[in-house]
């Protein structure tokens, strides 16, 4: 816990000097006027009491209060502010390493748990910290300082009253154990909530369409009934434990009076004493129960910041060199690729020479999309290397690498705003006429003259008042106006109507002139120009050569070939 809190600090370290600082003087003018009490106590108790003294203590006591007071206001809005500012870097760290990370990190991970480490563990943090540390800084040294008092009084009865703090630890250690446990089991709970939630709200669409909104809203109630269990386990199990050490400090209060009362009937000490005792040494213990019960919330908060942690030390996909390549060819050396332990695709050697065709072709499952996504480096790959213009692609500058490959892919994501902008997504630095001239040429415009409000209509979430074919010739366009010299296209031409399917070819042909291409083909009659092609078969190429060669073959290709003419139309998995 304290790596974790120490990692986190380290964001702000002056602050958090500064406002420990703070804490331990307020806690020291917290606790020294009843220490000085004893001086009002023993004059009372003298025959001639002496009350000129007594009021110049009073008048210490109270000054005492009032730069307490003052400490104590600094020390809260130093402390806010900090936390704040501590949050607000994390906030910021996590939004900054997230964009580095591998696009296959998103794939792996839910996007609900990823957005309550940010939102939900985080807020944890800065709610638990901003208060807790304070307390348990001053309740800390207050305990000390009351304690060094104690026992320039009497160390004897000091030692009474603190000698049940070692009782109680075997309780705290198990209430620690039970608390780590079922608070980490309660975080996943919450963040399963929030997940489930998210993606209940994002597929509300399908499951009404289903008509099983019923059973999916089922296992939310389940997930909500989950976290329930959780919480309410996390709180009562250890409680009982926490209760007990209470009980131990009324028992070490007890025998120190009964000790107390013992001393004082030999002789051993004086009434004042005694009655500093009894006011202090019952103050003594409740910085200590602030402690029990601020430790706890601090151990749940360390659970979450441990996930924050967690996100913050994922590996990210930055540039090993930050190199820039001339030349557009793609190279694939002796690739392994491997998800999670799943050997994926194997032994991948080719070339695919700039400005040429390269088209992937296969079963489903085969590792088609796979191919694309590592020439992407949205995973890098286990084994072999592949690369760009002769230099390996880890070694590209992250950001010349990105503009450098253009991505049509099945799955279109439009955001929720005018076609126009979401065109110029491909490239936001793109005149007017640039952005016209690839909405033509992607065939955009041939159905934006239908609707009213032209290039400026608004698409809705996810672009969902378009058709398939509709957001496919956006994300054309998108890909025209980048202008990347490397061209990933995941051809899905088998779900379109025959018109959408003309303009779409139109607009690929106008995509690839002159780039360097992978396509993945799911009709044989679109890649018949392609220079190479490859047949995957689990993950291997089986067989590679141009559309000719493959025929001559006889082979898996020319199977598929013979297949996809006899059912016009048919798709290849
Ligand atoms: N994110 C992932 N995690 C684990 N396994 C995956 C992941 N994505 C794909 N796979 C597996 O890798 C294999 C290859 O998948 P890939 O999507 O590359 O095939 P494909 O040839 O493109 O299929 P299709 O034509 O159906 O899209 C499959 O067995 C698939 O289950």
């Amino acid at each position: 816990m304290i790596k974790n809190l120490k990692y986190v600090t380290s964001y702000n370290r002056k602050d958090t000097s500064k406002v420990m600082l703070l804490e331990i003087i307020h806690s020291i003018f917290l606790v020294v006027p009843s220490g000085v009490l004893l001086v009002i106590i023993w004059e009372l108790f003298s025959v001639h009491p002496n009350i000129s003294r007594i009021w110049t203590v009073v008048g210490i006591m109270f000054f005492m209060l009032i730069i307490q007071f003052i400490v104590a206001s600094k020390a809260m809005v130093t402390s806010n502010i900090w936390v704040y500012e501590l949050s607000y870097r994390l906030r910021i760290n996590l939004g900054n390493r997230i964009q580095k990370f591998s696009l296959g990190f998103f794939k792996q991970r839910d996007p609900g748990e990823i957005a309550s480490v940010i939102l939900q563990d985080v807020a944890n943090f800065e709610g638990i910290f901003g208060h807790s540390f304070g307390n348990l800084t001053s309740a800390v040294f207050g305990t000390c300082v009351l304690s060094i008092f104690l026992f320039i009084y009497d160390w004897r009865l000091a030692l009474c009253l603190l000698a049940v703090i070692p009782l109680i630890i075997p309780f705290l250690g198990f209430a620690n154990y039970l608390f780590k446990h079922l608070g980490e089991k309660q975080i996943i709970a919450r963040n399963q909530v929030g997940a489930k939630f998210l993606e209940y709200v994002q597929g509300i669409r399908h499951l009404k369409s289903y008509g099983i909104t019923g059973e999916k809203n089922k296992t939310l109630e389940n997930a909500f009934d989950d976290l329930r269990k959780k919480s309410i386990r996390m709180e009562a199990l250890p409680g009982p434990f926490l209760v007990t050490t209470s009980i131990f400090f009324e028992i070490g209060f007890l025998l120190m009076i009964a000790l107390g009362l013992y001393y004082l009937s030999v002789g051993s000490i004086t009434i004042p004493v005694l009655i500093t005792f009894l006011i202090m040494g019952y103050n003594l213990y409740n910085p200590m129960k602030v402690i029990m019960v601020d430790y706890f919330t601090i151990r749940y908060m360390n659970e979450s910041l441990k996930r924050v942690i967690g996100v913050l030390k994922e590996p990210t996909m930055e540039s090993m060199e930050n190199l820039i390549p001339e030349k557009f060819s793609i190279e694939f050396n002796e690739v392994n690729f491997k998800y999670q332990d799943k050997l994926t695709v194997r032994s991948l050697n080719f070339l695919v020479p700039e400005k040429s065709m390269l088209a992937l072709v296969g079963h489903s499952g085969s590792g088609k999309t796979t191919i694309a996504s590592l020439i992407a480096r949205f995973w890098d790959v286990t084994e072999g290397s592949i690369k760009i213009g002769g230099i390996d692609i880890r070694s590209i500058n992250q950001k010349v690498f990105y503009k450098m490959i253009a991505e049509v892919f099945q799955e279109v994501y439009l955001f929720d705003d005018s076609i126009y902008n979401n065109i110029k997504i491909g490239n936001p630095e793109a005149t007017q006429e640039e952005i016209w001239e690839a909405a033509r040429k992607a065939q955009v415009l041939s159905f934006v003259e239908d609707f009213p409000e032209g290039m400026d209509t608004r698409v809705g979430e996810g672009g969902g008042k378009l058709s398939g074919g509709q957001k496919q010739r956006i994300s054309i366009a998108r890909a025209l106006l980048k202008n990347a010299p490397i061209i990933l296209l995941d051809e899905a031409t088998a779900s379109l109507d025959p018109e959408n399917e003309i303009y779409i070819q139109q607009a690929i042909q106008e995509l690839v002139k002159s780039k360097t291409v992978v396509v993945i083909a799911h009709k044989l009659s679109t890649i018949q120009k392609a220079q190479q092609i490859l047949v995957l078969n689990d993950g291997e190429i089986a067989e590679k050569g141009n559309h000719q060669e493959l025929l001559n073959k006889n082979g898996i290709y020319a199977r598929l070939w013979e297949i996809q003419q006899k059912s016009h139309g048919w798709k290849v998995h």
